[in-house]
């Protein structure tokens, strides 16, 4: 039966009576939290009024002691009480105008009603009798609406699973306090809400999707029991959404136990970190830590090296190709990113621990004090049944107390005595001051003067030891830079590493670049993780242990050998790995590649993967097209959003290609899209379609180095686009001539599926043999003809 008169006007007037409940809630709590807020300020101003203090006896201490006590917890009763009430303020607000999107009707066996479940973005109580007016979309009843249509149905709740009868779910649109639209749906999520949220324009930041949630990206949010959950999805199909609703349940869910900023998000590049950050705010939630595995390689060995960053190591791959040895450095971005190679390094540990460690010599000003043999026959020394980072440990000691001998024999140097003579009254009064200090107790007076002398001595030279002193204590002694180029310089040694892996094609070349780079104190972005797993492996790896959940999205640009790195870093954590192998744009081997290496990082009986075939962001006609560009794409299924077919335009000139794509944009500006990328396919070819465009039209270039992207006409290279979705897309240049590689077809796949409306494709020449071998029904073409 459908919706009746009745029906709308029961549900309005529910709409009314709940929002004016929540406003009197508001109403109540905005005088509560003002009266807490100043009681708070007054508390803080008259704390030392408030209490006694004496400390004549002991008992008066005690007294004292136990007044201040008291106070604070006063103070800090009411500061919990203060931020408490906020938050459901906000939260509250935040319901007032929408209170709810979706109700369940369901009978739980065994008991005589049937309960009306109405499910919003937070809960809310009716004060009196203590009912849930509306649930959180997150309580374990309210899965029933994303995982059931009408009928039988169970849910988990905490004491185990609860079946029952659905006889209604129920979709609403609710704005200002009004239902604008209200539908029965017999599927799981009703279509019509679906596409009414997918018709949207883009924006520049992402859009929580609470109310239309579906059942596979349901089971992501609610997945608590896998360690390693791995979600495969293709493009558009709500990978990154699904993560951070998912966020948002585990912080609902374990709220007593986990806080937001034990949870980490690896995102591709900043722009992405500034598009997703208002998701979880808009659900109430404090936003979880954000970050790119480049910073944190950054953070790590940007003191010692210039590290590549990955976007320079794939200008290189796209713009490269006709240069010498590229296909080596290739070879050599593949084989350092395998596992092959792990094993291979942290076999080297081992072998490490028998012989050829590397130690930089210990200098004064110049002047070798211990020399790198000395340090090297001293380690080796040791009972080699001590581990490697306890043998460097003892080294440290060793080094630091042989310093001490050489303080001794400083003193009566000359520089020491110059030193001494150039202080001045002040640092002279602070010596002095400082050796009371330190030297308490003992027999000190600056009358005699050769103790005086001495003691300054000691104080000059320990001043000047002192950043050699960290050097030491900070292990900096082990040359890790020529332990990990002897993985590239000698030949047997790899061999002995190697085993039974295959040698790369190319190794010499790829040992000369390696050498090179590292000569130059820089670091290729494929090089990075390497020398950073054999730095942590011989000093003991730094480990996160408060983080509890680790989520990577584009889990398909890392690779094997990333992966093992992070989960060795957050020891504690589960992960989250959202990935979609045909947008894999980088040379490594993806770890997404070979699903089985996946699973066994945690272990298959630790590890569920997820798979997403619904594409949600692009139109039909969109994803008709694109899914023909890849392997396996016809498994890809279009949401039945329809628009215009992609239309491809040939140019033959520059300029031609220009005056079309200005008068492109003016047109899609006309039909309403806010959101246009150009989308080039290098931060060159970007740069110089920029310069030529910006002074026909207003347009914006987004660099590496762009931390957030506006609502407006961008220029932005196809890598930097990953992640991110536009009202409509224009590819810059789409023609054989930049895309025809195989590995080049990943790229303009992800630049094409960043379309929402519309996608128009420009080829200066013949067309990418990816848009020439998809159907022709499947798009329009059209000539432009030279400008006059
Ligand atoms: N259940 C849903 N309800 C409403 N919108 C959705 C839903 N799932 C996905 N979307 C929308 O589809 C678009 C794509 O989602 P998202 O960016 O999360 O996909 P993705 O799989 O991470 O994409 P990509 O791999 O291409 O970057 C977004 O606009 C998102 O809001």
């Amino acid at each position: 039966m459908g919706i009746t008169e009745q029906d709308w006007h029961e549900e309005k007037s529910r709409v009314l009576d709940v929002t004016n409940q929540i406003q009197e809630r508001i109403e109540q709590l905005t005088n509560e939290v003002g009266k807490i807020k100043s009681d708070v300020i007054d508390i803080r101003k008259n704390f030392w009024d408030e209490v006694t203090i004496n400390i004549g006896t002991t008992e008066d201490i005690i007294e004292t002691h136990f007044s201040i006590r008291q106070q604070a917890e006063i103070l800090s009763e009411r500061e919990r009480r203060y931020r408490h009430s906020a938050a459901t303020l906000k939260q509250l607000t935040r319901l007032v105008d929408a209170p709810y999107f979706g109700r369940i009707d369901f009978q739980e066996h065994g008991e005589q009603e049937t309960e009306q479940i109405y499910i919003g973005i937070t809960s809310f109580r009716n004060q009196d009798e203590n009912t849930f007016l509306v649930y959180d979309w997150r309580a374990p009843i309210a899965s029933l609406y994303y995982d059931h249509i009408p009928g039988p149905a169970t849910f988990q709740a905490p004491f185990g699973e609860v079946t029952g009868d659905m006889s209604l779910k129920r979709q609403y649109v609710i704005r200002n306090k009004d239902i604008q639209l209200m539908f029965d749906s017999g599927v799981t999520i009703g279509d019509e809400l679906l596409m009414q949220a997918l018709s949207r324009h883009s924006d520049a930041q992402m859009k929580s999707i609470v109310a239309t949630i579906q059942r596979e990206q349901n089971r992501i949010i609610r997945n608590d029991q896998s360690r390693m959950l791995i979600v495969q999805g293709a493009a558009g199909s709500g990978k990154t959404s699904a993560a951070l609703q998912r966020v948002a349940y585990l912080l609902y869910k374990y709220r007593k136990t986990l806080q937001a900023d034990q949870m980490v998000l690896f995102s591709p590049n900043p722009m992405f970190n500034s598009y997703v950050s208002t998701v979880l705010p808009e659900l109430g939630e404090e936003n979880m830590q954000q970050t790119t595995f480049q910073e944190y390689l950054e953070h790590r060995l940007g003191a010692e090296f210039q590290v590549e960053d990955p976007f320079a190591q794939i200008e290189y791959i796209l713009t490269a190709v006709d240069t010498p040895d590229y296909q080596a450095r290739i070879n050599g971005i593949q084989f350092k990113a395998s596992t092959d190679f792990l094993n291979m390094v942290s076999t080297y540990k081992e072998v490490l621990e028998q012989s050829g460690m590397v130690f930089y010599p210990v200098k004064f000003e110049n002047e070798i004090i211990i020399t790198a043999e000395q340090i090297k026959t001293h380690f080796y020394d040791f009972d080699p049944s001590i581990q490697l980072i306890n043998r460097i440990e003892l080294i440290c000691e060793w080094l630091l107390n042989t310093l001490t001998d050489f303080v001794e024999s400083q003193l009566d140097t000359e520089w020491v005595e110059t030193e001494i003579e150039l202080l001045d009254a002040d640092e002279y009064d602070r010596a002095y001051k400082k050796l009371l200090r330190t030297q308490k107790g003992k027999d000190i007076t600056f009358d005699d003067f050769e103790q005086e002398k001495q003691l300054l001595s000691r104080m000059v030279i320990q001043k000047r030891l002192k950043p050699l002193r960290k050097w030491i204590k900070q292990f900096e002694f082990v040359d890790v830079k020529a332990l990990y180029t002897q993985l590239f310089s000698d030949q047997q040694l790899f061999t002995r590493l190697i085993g039974d892996a295959a040698l790369p094609d190319d190794w010499s070349i790829i040992c000369q670049q390696t050498i090179a780079r590292l000569d130059e104190a820089s670091l290729a972005y494929e090089d990075a993780t390497p020398f950073l797993y054999l730095k942590e492996i011989m000093f003991g790896m730094r480990t996160n242990t408060a983080v509890r959940h680790v989520f990577i999205d584009e889990a398909q640009d890392y690779s094997p050998f990333q992966f093992a790195f992070l989960k060795r870093l957050f020891p504690r954590a589960k992960m989250t790995a959202l990935g979609d192998l045909n947008q894999a744009i980088y040379a490594h081997m993806s770890s997404l590649d070979r699903l089985d290496t996946m699973p066994y990082l945690y272990g298959p009986e630790h590890s569920e993967t997820i798979r997403l075939t619904r594409s949600y962001r692009s139109t039909r006609e969109i994803v008709e097209f694109t899914r023909g560009m890849i392997p396996g794409g016809s498994e890809i299924e279009p949401f039945n959003r329809h628009g215009d077919k992609p239309q491809v335009t040939a140019v033959e000139t520059r300029e031609a290609l220009h005056s079309g794509i200005v008068a492109e944009i003016e047109q899609l500006s006309k039909d309403g899209y806010k959101s246009i990328a150009i989308i080039c396919k290098t931060a060159s070819e970007s740069a110089d379609a920029y310069a030529a465009l910006q002074k026909q039209i207003q347009l914006h270039l987004v660099t590496k180095f762009t931390p957030t992207f506006d609502k407006q006409t961008l220029v932005i290279p196809a890598y930097l686009a990953k992640g991110v979705e536009f009202d409509a897309v224009i590819i810059y240049d789409g023609s054989t001539n930049q895309y025809h590689q195989a590995h080049e077809r990943k790229l303009f796949y992800t630049a094409c599926t960043r379309a929402m409306h519309r996608l128009q494709i420009y080829t200066l020449g013949e067309m990418s043999p990816f848009i020439r071998t998809q159907p022709s029904d499947t798009f329009t073409y059209n000539k432009l003809a030279n400008p006059s």
